[in-house]
């Protein structure tokens, strides 16, 4: 089960918004690293960031933040302009290369994050994700291995207490425990103070259990927008043979993200537009890296954005061909796993990290169970 709710105070509860991007663009020289950039973000989510190299992950981060102005379009962050005096608190941005004073000890460069925020500085969470981490306060930053780093970086975005923390690839070059270690740091210290996290990774795997939100990014624009849950249940994964020369027509019926043929097997990955017809093949849910996988061998498959991932102050422009919304999901609907269910964790969190409950994989033999 994924990430859900963080408790009735936070954002999620709310219904607030945390980035609301509107025909964003941004161009160097000729090129445009952003285009036509338009989705919600609901407040209170950890947002998995996505898309090939070059899509425009850290551009979208860097125009949220303040740090880059668009050349077309708006964003806002919790209904202000980013980088002005009145949206700057509310955000902290981790930039991939860890912005960091090497020749400071750990003690040194804390001190310097509550000098730099006065007023907004918690010194406790800063020094306890420290602690937890075993870093040497009197260590310098310089000699920090990168997990330490991350951590380090985090503990000084975290003690900012922003509303909304933006990270770029912050698991990246992390061996598998570190990785492990800082996706629950991440997950425990936005579900203590509701923060709301976008984090833009390549590790796709890494992503399930974490995020309970979904962008992704493809030439420039989004392709996919919405909870986790809800962009997953309207796609199915089938996988089984084939007699003609492509998929069964009774799996082309509904259209086809991705599929690929070997032999006789035949796996693709269809938005479903229905229950799947049962036929000598199974249908299943794909996972979160499977779906991710498919969209991105398939930069032409149409784009989905979730009724919860439309802005509220302007209507979606969209391309043809590209159908609204998800199936089944009435628009402007509460999102699928919304509000917090009973038995949801002290934290606010209903359920443990996906990873350590095993396997999702819910096999059907062509029932069309996965409707
Ligand atoms: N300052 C810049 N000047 C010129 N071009 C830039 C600049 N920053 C980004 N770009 C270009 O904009 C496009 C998007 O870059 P961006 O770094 O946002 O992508 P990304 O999705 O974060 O990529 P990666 O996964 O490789 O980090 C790329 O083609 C990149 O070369």
């Amino acid at each position: 089960m994924r990430p859900t709710a963080r408790g009735e105070v936070d954002g999620r509860a709310s219904g607030r918004t945390a980035i609301e991007a509107i025909g964003l663009g941004k161009r160097y020289r000729r090129r445009w690293a952003l285009r036509d950039c338009t989705f919600r973000l609901p407040a209170g989510r950890i947002c998995a960031l996505v898309g090939p190299n070059g899509a425009g992950k850290s551009t979208l981060l860097s125009l949220a933040s303040g740090l880059t102005r668009p050349s077309e379009g708006s964003v806002r962050v919790y209904g202000t302009a980013p980088g002005t005096a009145a949206g700057r608190p509310v955000l902290a941005h981790l930039a991939q290369d860890r912005p960091l004073y090497p020749a400071l000890t750990v003690a040194e460069t804390l001190r310097l994050g509550r000098a730099l925020n006065p007023g907004r500085w918690s010194g406790r969470c800063a020094e306890r994700i420290v602690r937890d981490g075993r870093i040497p306060l009197d260590a310098r930053v310089a000699t920090l291995s990168g997990g330490r780093r991350t951590r380090l970086a985090l503990a000084l975005a975290f003690a900012k207490r922003p509303e909304l923390l933006l990270l770029d690839e912050p698991l990246a070059g992390l061996d598998p425990l570190v990785r492990h270690r800082i996706a629950a740091l991440l997950l425990a210290e936005a579900a203590a103070h509701g923060t709301t996290v976008v984090l833009s990774s390549d590790l796709l795997a890494e992503l399930d259990g974490v995020c309970d939100y979904l962008l992704v990014l493809g030439g420039g624009r989004v392709r996919l927008a919405g909870e986790v849950d809800d962009v997953i249940g309207a796609h199915a994964l089938v996988m089984g043979s084939h007699r003609g020369a492509g998929l069964p027509p009774e799996v082309a019926a509904h259209p086809v993200v991705e599929a690929q043929l070997s032999g006789r097997r035949f796996t693709a990955v269809v938005r479903r537009n229905g229950p799947v017809a049962a036929g000598p093949w199974e249908t299943a849910e794909p996972s979160l890296e499977e779906l991710l996988l498919a969209y991105l061998r398939a930069p032409d498959a149409p784009e989905l954005i979730a009724p919860s991932a439309e802005p509220v102050s302007a209507p979606l422009r969209r391309r043809p061909g590209n159908k609204p919304g998800i199936p089944g999901m009435p628009r402007n609907g509460p999102p699928r796993n919304g509000p917090p269910r009973p038995g949801a964790l002290p934290n606010g969190r209903a359920d443990p990290p996906r990873g350590a409950e095993g396997t999702r994989h819910d096999h059907h033999s062509g029932k069309g169970a996965a409707a």
